[in-house]
């Protein structure tokens, strides 16, 4: 299937110049998003990950369906103010702006093996943060899946030696 196809682009969101790359059309077509979920499946199945993390909120849109498929459990990495309980963070550049992602203490155990996951990788700053907070927990990056890379944004070189596998490729 040409996955690449459901994604529709909207030229100038959120700001003059930003080509978004919308994933609620590919998400809307149920066989679309049944098969990018088992594809990511299975290049991600020899990472032998112990337990999935992702970054609000489309991360969690991919993260939960893979953990299930996968069998492995979840950690929400969520925006500032949103977990109740004791949180450890790290804050980034976006594209088009700062944010920062939490985790609860205690929700990656020492040397677990972390599947990070996320739909866009564009400048890298959301997912380099995520593997950073990881690494914090205490937790082993074992491989980062994107459903879609901005080749343009040269996001890749923000994530160093981690294993990534992307399903599709384009320009930013
Ligand atoms: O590689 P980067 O430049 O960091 O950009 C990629 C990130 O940007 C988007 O999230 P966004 O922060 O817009 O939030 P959302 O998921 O809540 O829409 C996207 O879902 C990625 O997480
Ligand atoms: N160009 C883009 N399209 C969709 N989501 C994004 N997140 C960061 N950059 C993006």
């Amino acid at each position: 299937m040409d996955f690449a196809s459901k994604i529709r682009l909207i030229k100038d969101f959120p700001r003059p110049g930003i080509n978004f790359r919308d994933i609620t059309t590919l998400l809307q077509d149920g066989p679309a998003f049944g098969q990018v979920v088992n594809a990511l499946a299975d290049l991600c199945r020899e990472m032998k990950p112990d337990i999935i993390a992702c970054p609000e909120a489309r991360g969690f849109v991919l993260g939960a369906p893979l953990a299930y498929v996968l069998g492995k459990g979840l950690v929400l990495m969520r925006k500032p103010g949103k977990l109740p309980g004791k949180t450890i963070a790290c804050q980034y550049q976006l594209e088009y702006g700062t944010d920062a992602l939490e985790v609860h203490e205690g929700a990656i155990r020492p040397g677990q093996r972390v599947l990070l996951v996320d739909d866009i990788l564009a400048t890298g700053g959301t997912m380099a943060a995520a593997a950073k907070l990881i690494q914090q927990c205490g937790g082993q990056v074992a491989g980062i899946a994107f459903l879609l890379e901005l080749e343009g944004l040269k996001g890749i070189e923000k994530l160093g030696n981690h294993q990534v596998v992307t399903l599709i490729k384009c320009e930013a």
